[in-house]
C-alpha cells in the first residue's frame, strides 16, 4: 500500500452559526462544533484511507474561544499520522471578522477514527508521509497520544505505554 501525505487528507468544511445552534448567551454550543469536528475528520481519513470509517476516541478537544452566532466557521481536517487500522486526525478551527474577513483559530481537536469492513472488522490503512515542519512534529507526538489514549481506555498497561515512561525518564 503507498503511503500518502497529509495534504491527500486535507478537508475543509466552512459553515454559519445560526440561532439553534448557539446556547443562552449567544454563543455556539460546544456539541455542535464536536459534530462538525467529527463529519470533517471523518471525510478527512475517508480520503486517507478509502475505506468505511469509524470514529474510535475524542483525544483531545480545546474550546480557546466563544463562537459568536453568525460566526463563519471553518474546519480544517489533515490526517496526522496512520497506524495499522487507525488514523489520528488533527482539526485546527478557524473563525473570521465579519467586516475584515481575517481568520484568527478558535479551536484545536485530535480525533481517532479506525478503518472497518463491512463487518465492522479494523484493516489496513496506507502509512502516512509528513512533509512540513508542522505536520512532522504532529506526527512524531502521535503515537504519545495514542499511547495516552489506549491508556486512558483500560486497552494497554501502564508499562506498555514505551512513549510516555520515556517522557519521566
Ligand atoms: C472519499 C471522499 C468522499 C467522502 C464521502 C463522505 C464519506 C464520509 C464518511 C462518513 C463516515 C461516517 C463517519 C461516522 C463516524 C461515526 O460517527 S462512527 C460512530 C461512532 N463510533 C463507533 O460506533 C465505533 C464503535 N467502536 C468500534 O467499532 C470498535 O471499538 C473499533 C473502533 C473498530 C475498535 O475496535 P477494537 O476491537 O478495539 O479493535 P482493535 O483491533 O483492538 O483496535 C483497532 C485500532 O483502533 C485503535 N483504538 C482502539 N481504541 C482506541 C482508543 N480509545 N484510542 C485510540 N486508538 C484506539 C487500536 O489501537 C487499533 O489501532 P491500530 O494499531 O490498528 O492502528
Amino acid at each position: 500500500m503507498n503511503s500518502k501525505t497529509p495534504s491527500e487528507s486535507k478537508t475543509v468544511i466552512t459553515d454559519l452559526v445560526l440561532p439553534s445552534e448557539t446556547n443562552p448567551i449567544g454563543n455556539m454550543f460546544g456539541g455542535e462544533l464536536l459534530a462538525r469536528m467529527d463529519r470533517a475528520a471523518s471525510i478527512s481519513a475517508r480520503r486517507h484511507s478509502r475505506r468505511i470509517v469509524v470514529t474510535a476516541s475524542v483525544n483531545h478537544v480545546a474550546f480557546n474561544k466563544m463562537i459568536p452566532l453568525g460566526s463563519v466557521v471553518t474546519v480544517e481536517a489533515h490526517v496526522s499520522r496512520a497506524f495499522k487500522s487507525s488514523m489520528e486526525v488533527f482539526m485546527d478551527v478557524w473563525i473570521e471578522d465579519r467586516e475584515s474577513g481575517m481568520k484568527s483559530k478558535a479551536n484545536e481537536a485530535i480525533y481517532t477514527f479506525v478503518a472497518v469492513d463491512e463487518m465492522g472488522t479494523p484493516v489496513s490503512v496506507p502509512a502516512l508521509q509528513p512533509e512540513t515542519e508542522l505536520e512532522q512534529s504532529r506526527f512524531e507526538a502521535a503515537l504519545r497520544r495514542k499511547q495516552l489514549s489506549l491508556l486512558l481506555a483500560g486497552k494497554i498497561k501502564p508499562e506498555e505505554a514505551t512513549e510516555l515512561k520515556a517522557l519521566f525518564e
